[in-house]
């Protein structure tokens, strides 16, 4: 059991530790000032898994001094802070407070459009969690926080989907159990259904809606460019190198960008994405052929709908962030689909966020809380989720026996998917 000295002397210790690997790799102490926006970039496994340390004993330090009610009042009202960054985001407010200089409130409300009083008011209430200073009454220039939102376009995507949208469907989560629980005809799928009750699913509402599938395609673009989320996790997760001219089937592959990722360290392969999403199948037969002409040669992009029987016997298929999309029965009926395109020896890689094995643990550090997040998503989204090992084992097994479980690699130093292969063996 943790104490309040216990932990201050792990964070000590911790820090001490963190300034002798700050300065072996030339990384100034961070601040919160303007310039400290991105203080570890390039920084090694040991100093950043002494930062991890740091934030689980702080984390728990602070529940502590906190209390179980502040730390209860706090969780409830977290959705405050949700709609703050998300107006500071949709806004640009960060974007047009200039870089390295202040602005007054009055001519920022005149480049963001918004009311000064309702600017003022979302500026004081991002202060308090970090984001801008106000260098005197009514003028305001950025903390490194705030800067790092105004330097990474990238950075604002996801965060923009993750408290617009993502925090839309999060929060009537409660309201679909409710009505799930009365049953009966009404009753929601999931939450998703609430928030877009014209669509079935969220695949469908994407195909009507071209502002929302710009969104979330810049939120996937942009989830891509993170170090968490990574395409090049899943290259460096699995031993492509041995793939020679093989067929790899990128099964929901949506663009192609994990093929793009890929072609590299398998240079003779060929690539065939399969989506159901035409649009995204065009985007990225365009993308491929101005950006690389050789790879496109070797690069097909099929519409095939997952749920009806693989009519493409390749050597390696990839399902990368697909099943979590769809409840235990779905996963089943795809892994069945899957089947008669299977050769001997064909492997299936899922390359997914995996859920830790019980019992469950305090989570302190977003890279411990990240899949917890995704798997709450995914159930308000889609009425899905999120797997260990042992259920995709089981769901591939309970699909058809001849699916053999091999080994799980990657999701380590702060990548967010592991890679878990599956033979099929006739
Ligand atoms: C979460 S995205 C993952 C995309 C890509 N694999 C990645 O890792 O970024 C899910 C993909 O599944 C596709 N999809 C949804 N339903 C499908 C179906 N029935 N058949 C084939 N693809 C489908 C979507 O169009 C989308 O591209």
């Amino acid at each position: 059991m943790s104490t309040l000295g216990a932990l201050v002397s792990t964070i000590v210790e911790k820090t001490t530790t963190l300034s002798l690997l700050l300065g072996q790799q030339n990384i100034t102490p961070p601040t919160f000032a303007e310039d400290d926006h991105s203080p570890y970039q390039g920084e090694n496994v040991a100093l950043r898994q002494t930062r991890y340390d740091i934030v689980r004993a702080a984390q728990d330090l602070l529940r502590l001094a906190q209390g179980p009610e502040d730390q209860i009042l706090q969780l409830a009202w977290s959705s405050a802070d949700t709609s703050n960054i998300s107006v500071v985001l949709q806004f640009k407010i960060a974007e047009n407070v200039p870089l390295g200089g202040s602005i007054t409130s009055a001519d920022l409300a005149a480049k963001v459009g918004l009311p000064e009083d309702i600017l003022l008011r979302t500026l004081r209430y991002a202060i308090g969690n970090g984001l801008f200073v106000e260098t005197a009454p009514g003028v305001f220039a950025h903390s490194a926080t705030s800067a790092a939102v105004a330097h990474s376009p990238s950075l604002r995507d996801i965060a923009l989907g993750g408290s617009n949208e993502q925090a839309q469907m999060l929060l009537r989560l409660t309201d679909a159990l409710v009505l799930q629980q009365k049953g009966g005809a009404d009753a929601p799928h999931a939450a998703f259904n609430l928030v877009f009750p014209k669509y079935q699913n969220i695949f469908e509402c994407l195909a009507m809606e071209p502002d929302l599938a710009m969104r979330y395609h810049l939120y996937m673009m942009g989830r891509v460019k993170t170090d968490r989320w990574s395409t090049t996790n899943m290259v460096k997760s699995w031993d492509w190198a041995n793939v020679g001219s093989k067929a790899i089937v990128d099964v929901g592959g949506s663009a192609g960008h994990t093929c793009m990722a890929l072609a590299e360290a398998c240079p003779q392969a060929k690539f065939i994405i399969q989506d159901v999403d035409k649009v995204a199948l065009e985007q990225g037969r365009q993308a491929l052929s101005s950006a690389s002409p050789a790879l496109a040669e070797r690069t097909s992009f099929v519409q095939h709908d997952f749920f009806q029987p693989q009519t493409v016997s390749g050597d390696i298929y990839i399902f990368r962030h697909i099943f979590h999309d769809w409840s235990d029965e779905d996963t089943v009926r795809i892994l069945k689909a899957l089947v008669p395109g299977l050769i001997d020896g064909a492997t299936i890689l899922v390359s997914e966020g995996i859920m830790p094995e019980p019992p469950a643990k305090r989570t302190n550090a977003l890279d411990e809380k990240q899949i917890l997040i995704e798997d709450l998503f995914m159930l308000a989204v889609h009425n899905g989720r999120e797997r260990s090992v042992e259920d995709f084992t089981k769901l591939f097994k309970l699909a058809d026996a001849r699916y053999e479980y091999v080994t799980t690699t990657g999701g380590i130093d702060g990548a967010f998917q592991s890679t878990v292969e599956f033979k099929f063996k006739t």
